[in-house]
């Protein structure tokens, strides 16, 4: 069988062929000169699959969709705090190349725009590069975000560079504010270059997952950003990433993206999937108008919208039942899946409204497969509990799920692997044969 979902996205790319709308990015003659119809849409999962349709090989400069990455790298290099004391985070409803910045302090108002991203692109690495160390690092970084080693299109930098009054006079002005303590010039060269980094619609998406995946690349498995970070450039890209159609975005579409003017848009959904488009001509924003297309199409036909909220999540107490009899009878609490908050909220409710009378009690978790730490803490606080109240409670964890079970101040587990374990078999003469053998001995 061939897989539905490359078919579906050649389908997807049929539907939009036809709107011709738009404009190439006039103001970088080099990428006036692009091919407006080339078109192409990838999908790579989190565990590092990609499926693709179109345009997917072609390489094209990524523009601005390297903010989020370097703003990913800046924090990453220097830390949160020096990064947030000279970019914010508030969406502008601005243009990208808008010439502004927060009256009091000078500081761009996020780093998704160009003032942000310069600041940003001169944070990156460690303090006190060369600025030609400081791309390379930056190079290198979106490198391992894509999982192959990405090259610059001199052509295109140098054809930006030439009309790049715009960013030299936003750049002056934050040298002005002392947000750049750097020659203008030299801060603007490195940016571009940034921007004139070659990736294809399928190395988009890897990078996407990247983000998607916490901050792992899904197929090298190298971690290239902590996930603290992840979630910063996520929530930026989500309220900041498309510029003045950022509220647009978010409601219509409702995925993390950032569009780039070569005609590149990404989107990240964590935990699930990377996604990329590619189209040249643009919207007034800057945005890809197909590419706009695609992400709306994507998110309506696959409930994608991140706000739409998830089936409820199934049980995650599977059963409650008592094993054994007598003072050796054991009161099971059979957990299942993936425990966050709300699932241990329902181990605790059940724990209360059993109130178990029996001597010992076990919680399963033999079919539990994820349990994160505020689950973790939960339940070890259930067992710390149930153990004050005199039960001797056992953790049925035969993969360490949960590994050290201390629930501390009095309280006490017993780890075994299957629940027979926690039952002792009654000697052999005292058992009683006309009654049924207790269960599962
Ligand atoms: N939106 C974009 O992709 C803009 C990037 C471009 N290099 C610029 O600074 O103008």
């Amino acid at each position: 069988m061939r897989s539905v979902i490359p078919d579906y996205l050649t389908e997807a790319l049929g539907a939009v062929e036809s709107d011709l709308s738009g404009e190439l990015a006039g103001y970088i003659p080099e990428l006036a000169a692009a091919d407006p119809e080339r078109l192409g849409a990838a999908f790579a999962t989190v565990q590092g699959e990609v499926y693709g349709a179109g345009d997917i090989d072609t390489e094209f400069t990524i523009q601005s969709i390297s903010k989020p990455f370097a703003y990913a790298l800046a924090l990453a290099d220097r830390g949160f705090a020096p990064v947030l004391a000279k970019v914010g985070v508030e969406p502008s409803g601005e243009a990208f190349n808008q010439i502004s910045l927060e009256s009091d302090t000078g500081r761009p108002l996020n780093p998704m725009i160009n003032a942000g991203a310069i600041t940003t692109h001169a944070l990156a690495g460690a303090a006190g590069l060369t600025p030609a160390e400081r791309v390379e690092r930056v190079v290198d970084g979106l490198s391992a975000f894509a999982g192959r080693r990405l090259r610059m299109d001199e052509a295109v930098c140098a054809s930006e560079m030439r009309h790049a009054h715009r960013n030299l006079a936003i750049a002056h002005m934050l040298r002005g504010h002392d947000i750049l303590t750097e020659d203008p010039r030299t801060v603007v060269d490195g940016y571009t270059r940034q921007c004139s980094v070659l990736v294809t619609a399928r190395d988009l998406a890897m990078m996407a997952a990247t983000l998607a995946n916490r901050g792992v690349h899904p197929l090298s498995g190298e971690r290239v950003v902590p996930e603290p970070v992840v979630r910063q450039v996520l929530s930026v890209m989500f309220t900041c990433g498309m510029y003045d159609a950022a509220g647009d975005w978010a409601t219509q579409v409702g995925i993390p993206a950032k569009s780039g003017v070569a005609g590149g848009l990404i989107g990240a959904l964590p935990g699930q999937i990377g996604i990329a488009t590619f189209s040249p001509r643009l919207d007034p924003h800057g945005n890809s108008v197909r590419g706009v297309s695609l992400f709306e199409r994507f998110s309506s036909d696959m409930g994608m919208h991140l706000m739409g909220a998830p089936a409820t999540a199934r049980a995650v107490v599977r059963s409650h039942h008592v094993v054994g009899d007598g003072p050796n009878a054991l009161r099971v609490l059979q957990l299942q899946g993936g425990i966050g908050f709300t699932g241990a909220e329902q181990v605790v409710r059940e724990a209360v409204e059993v109130a178990p009378t029996e001597a010992r009690v076990a919680l399963d978790l033999t079919l539990v497969h994820s349990i994160d730490d505020v689950a973790r803490r939960m339940l070890l606080e259930v067992a710390r509990r149930l153990t004050l109240d005199g039960h001797e409670v056992y953790l049925v964890d035969p993969e360490t799920i949960l590994p050290d079970p201390d629930p501390g101040d009095g309280g006490r587990v017993t780890v075994v692997a299957t629940v027979e374990q926690a039952v002792p078999s009654p000697p052999a003469v005292a058992r009683d044969r006309n009654q049924p053998r207790p269960h599962g001995t």
